[in-house]
């Protein structure tokens, strides 16, 4: 490009017997005047910055090259065509050509005559005269590198006196000129948190001594605290005392308008399993929409599952029970039709709504979004997202931005002249505060929140405000800090306090053995056990015999599923072989022991499945089964227990029918003690540094 560019040129010139030397000495001299002559019509000030430094490089490297320079190379040939028409004579220095006002070049080692030759023969190509003369007003971004340098080198040495000066210019050229790219060492970038991230208001950790009593939280009606106290709750965890409250603070001046008038902030709860996050939603929403005159559907709650959906439903049925507060599902368990029917009725012509509260899935919610004339979302006020970090994941469905444009639908029609019209919020200025109109509030829970600034702008939170456990115990150095240190580690978790965990290193025909093992010998069932896919898990049910077993997993219809679940929480299962299906928000109670029959491949996997036990505040054991492959990849982050086998002689086929002596026999049971990783960190399991699922 270069040649072509100079011969181009060359074209103009009409002396062609000029040799090359001389040819770039005129150019030069002509250059250098056009430059003074601007410089004196103008008046403009002149800017010369030289590198004294860049001189002796030049002259050390000549030294260098000086040998090399008669050697034949790609650039010198390259060069050999441009560079003898700029050849940058001492003399000519004496009085340096000025490109006044060229900001954006600063005096770099690189920026060599090479570059300076760019800039002119752009210059002249399009017929600007010289840089001096004035070049476009963009500015010039120029990349110079190691190709830059080695030019610079071979240019260098095939010209005596190389002299070079960088200038300024008035106006930048707007030319980008490629090439030259350098490897440059790229710096660390350190993670640095938004503030609401970084510094989350703290939830305590160990439940049983921060119990807060309910009537020690304001703003709860009499009805609702009874309704608690027949539920046997006396006392609220701390999670619950803390968010709460600022749910209900938000709404202090009505629905419409939060805090001092401004739109509520979006809140989200970052808390152990089993730490009560449920009802932290379900009694402020039952509080606030209480004393609402007209149904009409003010809160949805999304949940991932239909399981999830129907246990949160049934905690809002329960609390709203012998209030006009209407509570509806929408999770498949029923027919399409029969779901419509439930969320609205015809009446004297008028569609009127049935519900105030629905619980969905996102799947059915948004067909019913499309599909469905009587759910209307205008009036929603608040969104609650359980786990929230699965729904984030599930937001390719893009079943959040179908939600948001149903509950803004009416502000962007032309009958939206409503003072109470909803507009879907922008930037905060005079005009869009002066009509009050519902905010929508977003709630978001889970022992599992992601932390990543970039998954959760995805959910469009309004200022929100993080409720966290995890920084109690983030540094090993700080015990029970209630100071929010910025944390640089991404996604920390945190565990319920009353469970220990426990890795088992064996292999794949020992699993069973184990089981039984717990189960006969340790009492330690009902035990819930995770496989990894659902044919694992039926392979396992047929296996097991002489114990009570059952599978749980997608093989199974909704209403098998949900029989299992409720005899297994009888305590007529000793045995529950599940998929992940039950790994997240399932609340059974009575679960002594989790089992990882195989290994979970994510970290928050393995926080959903061992959070099934060691609930509400009580104690609970985890077990995970680790092949010898996956020790290897084990470093110390759980306590260990070592199963010894004394011998191999058991039988294998579909059954185990191994008797209790016959298990004590082959198993010593040696627990070693509670490592932690060096790091103090516990939330990070080993057998896969993934953190996301
Ligand atoms: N204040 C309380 N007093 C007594 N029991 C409570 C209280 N709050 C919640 N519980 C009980 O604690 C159990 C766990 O609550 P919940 O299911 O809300 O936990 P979670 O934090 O949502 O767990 P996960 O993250 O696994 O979904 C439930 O059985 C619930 O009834």
């Amino acid at each position: 490009m270069n040649c072509h560019v100079a011969l181009r040129y060359l074209g103009e010139e009409k002396d062609w017997s000029v040799s090359q030397e001389s040819r770039s000495q005129v150019l030069l001299a002509k250059l250098q005047q056009k430059a003074k002559e601007k410089q004196s019509l103008t008046g403009q000030k002149e800017c010369l910055l030289q590198e004294p430094t860049v001189q002796q490089d030049l002259k050390k490297k000549r030294k260098a090259h000086k040998d090399s320079s008669q050697q034949p190379s790609l650039f010198k040939k390259q060069k050999s065509e441009v560079v003898p028409s700029y050849v940058w004579e001492s003399d000519n220095h004496d009085e340096p050509i000025v490109i006044s006002d060229f900001t954006l070049l600063k005096p770099l080692k690189s920026a060599s005559s090479k570059y300076l030759l760019h800039v002119e023969l752009l210059c002249l190509f399009w017929g600007l005269g010289s840089s001096a003369e004035g070049l476009p007003d963009a500015p010039v971004a120029v990349r110079h590198g190691q190709a830059d340098k080695r030019d610079e080198e071979k240019t260098e040495t095939e010209n005596d006196t190389p002299k070079r000066t960088l200038e300024k210019t008035s106006a930048p050229s707007g030319f980008t000129i490629l090439g030259g790219f350098e490897i440059k060492p790229i710096q660390k970038v350190h993670r640095v948190l938004p503030q609401w991230l970084a510094q989350p208001d703290v939830i305590h950790r160990d439940i049983k001594s921060n119990l807060v009593p309910i009537s020690a939280i304001p703003g709860l009606s009499a009805q609702l605290i009874k309704k608690l106290q027949n539920n046997g709750i006396e006392r609220f965890f701390p999670v619950q005392a803390e968010v709460i409250p600022a749910i209900l603070e938000s709404t202090q001046q009505g629905l419409l308008m939060g805090r001092g008038g401004y739109k509520p902030r979006d809140i989200c709860v970052s808390a152990p399993t089993g730490s009560g996050k449920t009802l932290a939603f379900v009694i402020p929403v039952v509080q606030l929409l209480m004393e609402r005159v007209v149904c009409e559907v003010r809160a949805l709650a999304v949940l991932p599952t239909k399981e999830l959906a129907q246990q949160v439903c049934k905690v809002f049925t329960s609390y709203t029970e012998g209030t006009t507060l209407k509570v509806v599902m929408l999770a498949g368990q029923r027919s399409f039709p029969a779901e419509q029917v439930l969320l609205s009725e015809l009446r004297g012509g008028v569609r009127r709504s049935l519900a105030d509260i629905v619980v969905a899935t996102p799947g059915r919610l948004v067909d019913h979004i499309n599909g469905t004339s009587g759910l209307c979302l205008e009036h929603l006020r608040f969104l609650i997202i359980d786990e929230a970090d699965r729904m984030i994941d599930s937001m390719h469905h893009s079943w959040l931005s179908q939600v948001v444009n149903a509950v803004y639908r009416s502000g962007n029609g032309p009958e939206a002249v409503s003072i109470f019209r909803r507009t879907e919020p922008a930037h905060i200025t005079a005009t869009s505060l002066s009509s009050p109109q519902m905010p929508l509030q977003k709630l978001l829970f889970s022992a599992t929140l992601t932390q990543n600034p970039e998954k959760l702008q995805q959910l469009g939170l309004h200022q929100p405000r993080l409720f966290s456990s995890i920084h109690g115990h983030s540094s090993s150095s700080s015990k029970n800090t209630t100071s929010a240190a910025p944390t640089q580690k991404q996604d920390r978790f945190d565990f319920p306090q009353g469970l220990t965990e426990y890795y088992v290193p064996c292999t794949l025909s020992k699993k069973p053995l184990l089981i039984l093992h717990f189960i006969l010998r340790m009492k330690l069932s009902p035990i819930l056990c995770f496989t990894n896919s659902r044919e694992t898990a039926h392979r396992k049910f047929l296996l097991f015999g002489g114990v009570h077993v059952a599978e749980f997993s997608s093989r199974l219809s909704p209403g098998e599923r949900k029989k299992t679940l409720k005899e297994f929480e009888k305590g007529k299962i000793q045995l529950l072989i599940s998929t992940d299906a039950a790994a997240r928000g399932i609340d059974i109670s009575g679960v002594k022991c989790v089992v990882n029959y195989d290994a979970p491949q994510y970290i928050r996997t393995y926080i959903h499945r061992i959070g099934r036990t060691a609930r509400a505040g009580k104690a609970g054991l985890a077990f995970t089964f680790l092949l010898g492959v996956q020790v290897k990849h084990l470093y110390m982050g759980i306590p260990n227990v070592q199963i010894h086998f004394k011998g191999d002689n058991f039988t294998t086929g579909h059954s185990y029918p191994v008797s209790q002596s016959a298990l004590s026999k082959m198993f010593s049971f040696t627990k070693l003690g509670d490592k932690v990783s060096s790091d103090g960190d516990r939330s990070r399991k080993p057998w896969d540094s993934k953190t996301d699922s």
